[in-house]
């Protein structure tokens, strides 16, 4: 059970933006951005103060393809960066989030300002992420169409837990968000705010000059990262299951409760998390609760945000 009027980060997965991961257009988009709008909007009403995460790794995967096919049909145009991409597919995102969000809200008569601020995050140089790529973007593929891709593009492929064939690129540790003190100003107005989009867009300091990387960041290591920087009470990441689970697809899986960070530690060991996929919410959940005493994390999909906040339901994790 969550606190009264928590400061709370919402990180959301990628079933808050697409209800079919096959249907990555605009107009689907903005049609799930409306549903997804109804539970934070449940959660803003109900006095929480919301910051709001998403992800970008289908949009921004997307995005790069689409530049690189048009390249390839017409070598006059350029093939747009990693980083950029990151930047647009927040812009894009963001827009459809907090037009959804702004018109639910106004729909029940709350009335607050709802905006994305494009994020920039500051990852390491020498983080060892850029030299094992880990992060799923873009489209599902099978194993014969993988195959084809890593020969014909060079890109690296692997197997998407269990779901099909995606392209992997760097995923690099978000070290510091550089847009965090105006973040937490609009915060502490009273104000919602949409961030670190995508983990927001990776960017190494050079002698104090910003330069974009092309990686893609976890956004719920991100979603972590802006919790500790705005003192938030809880981190809440929302994902297409209701619970985390041991054993998960197995004949013997068990959906967990509540869990103490030393138990998310033994499983992390066992190696019961997909990696790419739940392995980063439950090591996001572990770095929160563990940042300080009295914060939890709680992971949960979508649908059940208010029913997991109530305690009725999510695997919520404890220091
Ligand atoms: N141990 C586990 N418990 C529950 N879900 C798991 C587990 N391991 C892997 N998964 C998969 O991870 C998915 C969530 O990861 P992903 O789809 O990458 O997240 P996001 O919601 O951020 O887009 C779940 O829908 C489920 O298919
Ligand atoms: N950037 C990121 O973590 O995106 P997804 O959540 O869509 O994988």
């Amino acid at each position: 059970m969550i606190k009264e009027k928590s400061r709370i980060v919402l990180a959301l997965g990628g079933n808050a933006l697409q209800a079919n991961p096959k249907e990555i257009s605009a107009e689907a988009q903005i049609e799930t951005a409306k549903e997804t709008a109804k539970s934070i909007a449940d959660l803003i009403e109900a006095g929480h103060e919301v910051i709001l995460a998403h992800g970008n790794g289908p949009q921004v995967g997307q995005l790069v393809a689409t530049y690189e096919a048009a390249a390839q049909e017409n070598p006059s145009l350029p093939i747009m960066p990693f980083p950029e991409c990151g930047a647009m597919s927040q812009g894009y995102i963001g827009y459809h989030l907090q037009q959804a969000i702004r018109d639910e809200l106004a729909k029940r008569k709350v009335d607050r300002s709802v905006a994305a601020i494009i994020t920039q995050v500051v990852v390491d140089e020498k983080d060892e992420g850029f030299k094992n790529p880990t992060k799923p973007v873009g489209s599902f593929f099978t194993k014969e169409e993988a195959e084809v891709l890593i020969k014909e593009k060079g890109y690296v492929m692997k197997e998407d837990a269990g779901r099909g064939w995606r392209r992997v690129v760097a995923s690099p540790i978000p070290i510091d968000v550089v847009e965090a003190p105006i973040i937490k100003t609009i915060v502490d107005a009273g104000h919602i705010v949409i961030t670190v989009g995508g983990g927001g867009v990776p960017v190494v300091n050079r002698n104090g000059e910003l330069i974009g990387v092309p990686a893609v960041i976890d956004k719920d290591f991100a979603s972590e990262k802006i919790a500790e920087i705005l003192n938030a009470d809880y981190l809440i990441i929302l994902t297409a299951v209701e619970k985390v689970a041991i054993n998960f697809n197995k004949p013997n899986q068990k959906e967990l409760d509540k869990i103490t960070a030393a138990e998310a530690k033994q499983y992390i060991e066992e190696g019961h998390f997909a990696p790419g996929s739940m392995l980063p919410k439950v090591n996001a959940a572990l770095k929160f609760v563990e940042s300080k005493p009295g914060r939890a994390a709680l992971i949960t999909s979508l649908e059940k945000a208010m029913d997991g906040i109530q305690g009725k339901t999510g695997t919520m994790i404890i220091g």
